[in-house]
């Protein structure tokens, strides 16, 4: 691949749908419209378009039918139609694999552009997507649960550092991460419109997805998600949280769908929009980064994420990160580990773990 490529960039407003591959449409329904309450603006024996209340674009999710659940697509709008011919020069430029889409190649969307980005993820940009019903105000068929709209894509890859910098060329800024005293990133969070990210990058064997993140207005729409997930008996569902996040000060829920993709449902982070919105980077052993209140990261939040596939169905082979793994420098599970200046780590501390 060609690191820096000369050619423009393309102009990238924010990450807009996600295709995922699911084993079963009618268990994935259950639990996208029937828990989360996302509508259905088309739906088929093969794929089900869903979006969110405020969304008056097509879909924000798909979710096709297929024999290994995986990511078919991350996809991000951009400002104008003459801007995805742009993104097929710089992916051209930059040696990547380039395949035009013809209008309606996804239901619901323009002529297209999909990638197989330098990091190994299936990537589309796009304009033109069919305008539907804005569910803005509908109260009447919001669920307690409403959610407003897609936030951010989180992907596992090997080398953060270099996943940034591919980043940085598309035009994304980081507006918080995590490293060490020597400097190895583990984490990092990249936008483009003005929160705190669009996509974040999660050091780990890749490519992988490890979510893909739901805005809802308000921390209570999040407790209803939870305790209905607790009366259809499906608490296996809840992952992790919710909680209060450090990174982003967002409240967040994760909640892992039928195949295991994860989703997270996540609320009140900050505008990021001014042109000298500073970066925090926090210390890896800051147990408050991950979780505000110190509570721990269930181990499988790190190790487990979903395939991806390249622009052919092919699922990816992972790249192993070489660099140290989050999990592995922090004490036991999260939680359990402070930073405080000069203060001996404890052997464990109140709710160690056997
Ligand atoms: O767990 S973190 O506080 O690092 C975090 C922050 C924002 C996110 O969207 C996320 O998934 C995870
Ligand atoms: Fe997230």
């Amino acid at each position: 691949m060609n690191p820096q490529p000369t050619s423009t960039p393309p102009d990238i407003i924010r990450a807009a749908y996600a295709e995922l591959i699911v084993t079963d449409l009618a268990e994935s329904r259950a639990f996208y419209v029937g828990v989360l309450g996302l509508v259905v603006t088309y739906e088929d024996d093969e794929a089900i378009y869903l979006r969110a209340f405020e969304e008056y674009l097509h879909h924000s999710l798909v979710l096709r039918l297929g024999p290994v659940a995986a990511l078919a697509a991350l996809a991000y709008r951009v400002r104008s139609q003459d801007e995805v011919a742009v993104a097929a020069d710089y992916y051209r430029e930059l040696g990547a694999r380039v395949e035009p889409r013809p209008a309606g190649a996804t239901r619901g969307v323009g002529e297209a552009v999909r990638v197989e980005d330098p990091l190994g993820f299936p990537v589309e940009f796009f304009y033109d997507s069919e305008h539907v019903e804005r569910f803005t105000r509908r109260y009447d068929v919001h669920g307690a649960g409403a959610i407003s709209r897609l936030d951010h894509f989180n992907v596992m890859t090997p080398d953060v550092e270099a996943a940034r910098a591919y980043h940085e060329g598309l035009g994304f800024t980081v507006s918080e991460d995590i490293q060490d005293a020597e400097g190895t990133t583990y984490a990092a969070w990249m936008y483009r419109k003005p929160t705190v990210h669009d996509v974040a990058l999660t050091g780990g064997d890749g490519p992988r997805l490890h979510h893909i993140a739901f805005a809802t207005h308000e921390q209570h729409q999040i407790l209803h998600i939870c305790d209905h997930l607790g009366a259809l008996r499906q608490s296996d569902k809840i992952e992790r949280g919710p909680g209060r996040h450090g990174v982003s000060n967002a409240f967040y829920l994760y909640l892992r769908d039928p195949d295991g993709h994860r989703i997270e449902i996540y609320t009140q982070d900050y505008y990021t929009g001014d042109p000298d919105n500073p970066t925090l980077t926090w210390d890896v052993h800051d147990n408050q980064r991950r979780d505000w209140w110190g509570n721990p990261v269930v181990p499988s939040w790190y190790s487990e994420a979903s395939a991806v596939l390249d622009l052919d169905g092919v699922v990816r082979p992972l790249v192993a990160r070489t660099e140290p793994a989050e999990a592995a420098v922090t004490i036991g599970a999260d939680g359990f580990s402070y930073t405080r200046e000069g203060e001996p780590i404890p052997e464990y501390k109140l709710g160690h773990q056997l």
